[in-house]
């Protein structure tokens, strides 16, 4: 759709972008990036031929660009700038409705049924039909955009060019204008250009990526090649980590800032952080913990400093039990989104706990367990699916600071911990009479301090992966032997 060869060109002798090369297909939404005064804008401007250039070629539709009159042009690009603005007292409506302009014919032009249709449509798009009466000049910025936005749609391009669209819109008409664009350039085969500074943004919606850096491309490629780390830190001179989108396959970029609340971190956590209560567990730490767990509360990924434990009765049953939770921990005078929460049905005072240390590295392991529903996990397709309270909750704090890896090393070393203790102190799976290996709804939590020492791996054979082995085992060992005592007691 559109071809752009060697590229040179700027506004007086020194060109301010050279040598570009890059194909932008029919259907596409393709981002421009780059950091300030990296010559985005220029390049737009020379593409919609506003900005003539000294060298190179674009080529559109297979004709180059000189070869288009004005009105040729304007019937296949629409162009939003970055500051779109309108100096007359219009209305929304009639705004809109001059996008229509090229596609009028002949000396009276008139207005036709299909115009009227077309600028009734975009207007609904793009949210703005509702004050399509109003005085432009009256808008906000956002809404003002966003009319311009329709003013562009109404011209019904094949090509659509744009300058930071999002920039004066809220999350809601960020999302909104950019879902109306994929679902033009889907549809409809628009072809989209369009500037971002959110690079989060770009990596969500575009299909390809153009990376500008001192008036050169550094890169055209995919999203998630573009947007890798050590490229956008040495473009941009900012430090930034990468992660995935937790809902769709698209490279998010996270600033990191160069001082943080968690700085000054020097805590370790230990048995003096914890209260063991009849109703609950509570381990609070002062700075909020990295964590990675399976609570009713917190659970996946997050940051926390409130680590609950909460005794629920055998017959607890409830049809929303993590929005129960929820209420239990405000009632308690905890913000929900500062706890990671778990339920048990054991008696907390069988808990085990033990803080263990080597050199460098110090642990501190609480259980509670209960084995009345244990399950052996190789054959638990003969069990009911059946959510009963009889479980065995792992909590490891790390004094330390954990790769992604080293966290999940951490888990699966924990859980062969457990089901090895299973083994050791024959406990069975009552259904198939093999080992158990765990209960039904066991918990487990990894939580780090994420200061100190740099943990790389958890793997078995580490040292992290050494202590939390040892420590596993004895507190495992130990809350199934208080269990025993107690349910052999008839309590
Ligand atoms: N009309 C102009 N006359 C002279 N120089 C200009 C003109 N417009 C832009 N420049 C210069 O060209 C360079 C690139 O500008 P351009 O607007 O293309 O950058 P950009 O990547 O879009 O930046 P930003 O992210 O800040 O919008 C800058 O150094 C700028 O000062």
């Amino acid at each position: 759709m559109i071809n752009v060869q060697n590229l040179t060109g700027g506004y007086g002798k020194l060109p301010i972008v050279s040598d570009l090369a890059f194909k932008v297909r029919k259907g596409e939404l393709y981002g421009i990036l780059g950091p300030n005064g990296s010559g985005k804008t220029t390049v737009l401007k020379m593409i919609s031929g506003i900005l003539p250039f000294e060298q190179g070629s674009v080529t559109i539709k297979g004709r180059l660009l000189e070869s288009y009159s004005t009105k040729e042009l304007a019937k296949i690009i629409a162009v939003l700038p970055q500051h779109a603005s309108q100096s007359f007292s219009y209305t929304v409506k009639d705004t809109v409705s001059l996008g229509r302009y090229a596609h009028q014919s002949g000396w009276f032009q008139t207005w036709s049924e299909e115009d009227e249709e077309i600028v009734q449509r975009v207007m609904k798009q793009t949210g703005v039909d509702s004050f399509q009466k109003k005085d432009i000049q009256t808008l906000s910025g956002g809404e003002k955009q966003r009319v311009f936005l329709a003013q562009a749609l109404a011209q019904e391009p094949e090509i659509l060019l744009l300058d930071e669209p999002t920039n004066h819109l809220d999350l809601s008409y960020q999302k909104e204008l950019l879902d109306v664009l994929k679902l033009w350039t889907r549809e409809n085969g628009l072809t989209v250009i369009s500037i971002f500074h959110d690079l989060n943004l770009a990596g969500l919606y575009c299909d390809q990526l153009l990376l500008l850096d001192k008036g050169k491309i550094n890169i055209q490629h995919k999203p998630n090649e573009v947007l890798r780390e050590e490229r956008i830190q040495s473009v941009y001179k900012t430090k930034i980590k990468k992660q995935p989108h937790p809902n769709v396959p698209a490279p998010q970029m996270m600033l990191l800032p160069e001082s943080n609340d968690n700085e000054g971190n020097t805590e370790v956590v230990q048995s003096s952080f914890m209260k063991i209560l009849e109703d609950k567990i509570v381990l609070e730490t002062v700075y909020p913990l990295k964590t990675l767990s399976s609570g009713v509360v917190g659970s996946g990924s997050g940051w926390h400093k409130v680590f609950i434990n909460r005794r629920v009765g055998l017959d607890y049953e409830c049809s929303n039990h993590r929005e129960e939770m929820q209420n239990y921990l405000i009632q308690e005078g905890y913000e929900p989104s500062d706890c990671v929460g778990m339920m048990t049905a054991v008696h907390l005072e069988d808990a085990s706990f033990q803080h263990l240390k080597d050199d460098e590295l110090s642990i501190f392991v609480v259980v509670t367990a209960g084995v009345g529903h244990a399950i052996d996990a190789s054959k638990s397709h003969q069990h009911n699916f059946d959510m009963q309270p009889g479980t065995i909750n792992t909590w490891i704090f790390v004094n330390g600071n954990m790769t992604e890896e080293a966290f999940i090393q951490c888990m699966m070393t924990a859980t062969e911990v457990k089901s090895k203790v299973l083994h050791d102190q024959n406990v069975k799976d009552p259904v198939t009479n093999s080992f158990a290996t765990g209960t039904a709804t066991d918990s487990i939590l990894v939580a780090a301090t994420q200061s100190g020492e740099d943990i790389e791996f958890a793997g078995t054979i580490t040292p992290l992966g050494k202590l939390v082995g040892q420590a596993v085992y004895h507190c495992t060992t130990e809350a199934i032997g208080h269990y025993r005592r107690r349910v052999g007691k008839g309590h």
